[in-house]
């Protein structure tokens, strides 16, 4: 795979001194969904608005496609499409005028055969001559995605595309990100909410307080990170962990008849061949046995803690 965008030792220092990005690399992949999680002001907005050359790095560099931000930015940020967190659309104008308006402002000449595609893929063609102001906050969301598309760009970047949306609108929004990917969009989003990632993105990145902690595959980070819970069912429910199994850290469940045992996946022993016949031997009989992954979720929160506490 080759990188579409290069971020070196990226540093954002804002007037005042406050350093919100410090040093920050990552190289993207054409076709690839990059997640980049992290909690409030750890640095997601400011890290796009550098790229997008909404902001200026106080140091270290950003290439998109061969093509430096600062040495050539018109052709580097013609590459890009920027879907903003806010919703910043003209009220009264119709959805058709909004996204041809866009590509406009790129100096792209006019294409209504490619503005009618995006606008059809995002079910907003019927929508076409509508005013702004009376669509919904989801189809507003959709608008904005076809302006950040009207030039063709190649990278795509969503700043929290579903920040405050329901449920549906959330489910829809994946969709659609999928369906930009399958058209060859390489797509970089920011979020705080970790189902998100862990629905889509191919890879995912952790930053916090302007330091991305890691960026890896959203698989092999469950796999490396995670640790697993053995739920063992037993046939009869008891009062309490018999004192032959008290080495394992076992959780007894409410009703007395599960006992949960966490392990490491990485570990070389697990534990879990000694820790089935010491239950054998303290005369336990087995029901069922089932196995939990923890979630990208507590992989996180366990990340980001760790680093505050540091
Ligand atoms: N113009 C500015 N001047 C000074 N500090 C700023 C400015 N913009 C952002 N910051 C600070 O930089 C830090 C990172 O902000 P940023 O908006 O990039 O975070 P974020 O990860 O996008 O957070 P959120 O999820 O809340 O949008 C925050 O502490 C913020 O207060």
């Amino acid at each position: 795979m080759t990188s579409i965008l290069e971020i070196k030792d990226l540093v954002k220092r804002y007037d005042g001194g406050f350093e919100a990005l410090k040093g920050v690399s990552l190289n993207i992949e054409a076709g690839e969904i990059l997640a980049l999680l992290g909690p409030n002001g750890a640095g997601k907005t400011t890290l796009i608005s550098t790229v997008c050359g909404i902001t200026t790095a106080t140091s270290g560099s950003v290439s998109v496609d061969g093509n430096d931000i600062n040495d050539n930015f018109r052709a580097a940020r013609t590459i890009i499409g920027l879907v903003p967190q806010e919703v910043n659309l003209e009220p009264f104008e119709t959805v058709l005028n909004t996204v041809t308006f866009s590509r406009g402002l790129f100096g792209k000449r006019r294409d209504p055969a490619y503005i009618e595609k995006i606008l059809r893929q995002l079910s907003l063609w019927d929508k076409k001559d509508n005013a702004i102001r009376t669509l919904s906050g989801g189809m507003k969301r959709r608008v904005l995605i076809a302006k950040a598309l009207s030039h063709e760009p190649k990278v795509l970047f969503l700043d929290e595309p579903t920040a405050g949306v329901d449920v549906e609108l959330r489910k829809d929004m994946w969709d659609i990100v999928a369906d930009l990917k399958a058209s060859g969009v390489t797509i970089i989003l920011t979020t705080h909410y970790i189902e998100e990632a862990e629905a889509i993105a191919d890879r995912v990145g952790v930053i916090n307080q302007g330091e991305l902690l890691l960026i890896e595959e959203k698989t092999a980070l469950m796999k490396r990170l995670g640790q697993k819970q053995l739920n063992v069912e037993l046939q009869e429910p008891i009062s309490e962990i018999p004192a032959g199994l008290a080495s394992y850290d076992l959780v007894l469940g409410e009703d007395g008849r599960t006992l949960t045992y966490s392990y490491d996946t990485k570990a070389d022993r697990t534990g879990i061949t000694s820790l089935l016949g010491d239950i054998a031997a303290a005369g336990l009989t087995l029901r069922d046995l089932q196995t939990e992954q923890s979630s990208l979720e507590d992989i996180f929160v366990g990340l980001v803690h760790k680093e505050d506490a540091a």
